[in-house]
């Protein structure tokens, strides 16, 4: 199952130096395992925003769940998550 994933980062401004760093490090480990595994398919930075779109390939709804409920910086995060499903005119998936 396909989703994209809107993430919008808000760390609060007065959020101690290290424990942000420690925080944006472990979300960056967590992504790349995510990525590694082929359940976190895109992330691209939008443009002039602490924000980024992903894309997701997981086997449920819960499982998204569990994967977005564990980022580190879910606590800063707002979400916006769209499911996805194929366009008839997808030349990659057309008969
Ligand atoms: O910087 C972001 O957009 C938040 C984020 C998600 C995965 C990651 O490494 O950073």
């Amino acid at each position: 199952m396909l989703y994209a994933v809107k993430m919008d980062v808000a760390i609060p401004r007065d959020l101690d130096p290290e424990v942000r760093a420690e925080t944006v490090a472990r979300e960056k480990a967590y992504s790349h395992e995510l990525q590694r595994g082929g359940e976190w398919v895109h992330i691209w930075r939008m443009v002039g925003q602490y924000s980024n779109l992903s894309i997701f390939d997981v086997a449920s709804n819960e499982r998204l769940h569990e994967i977005l409920w564990n980022l580190p910086l879910f606590p800063y995060m707002t979400m916006e998550i769209t499911p996805l499903a194929q366009h008839p005119s997808d030349i990659a998936v057309e008969s």
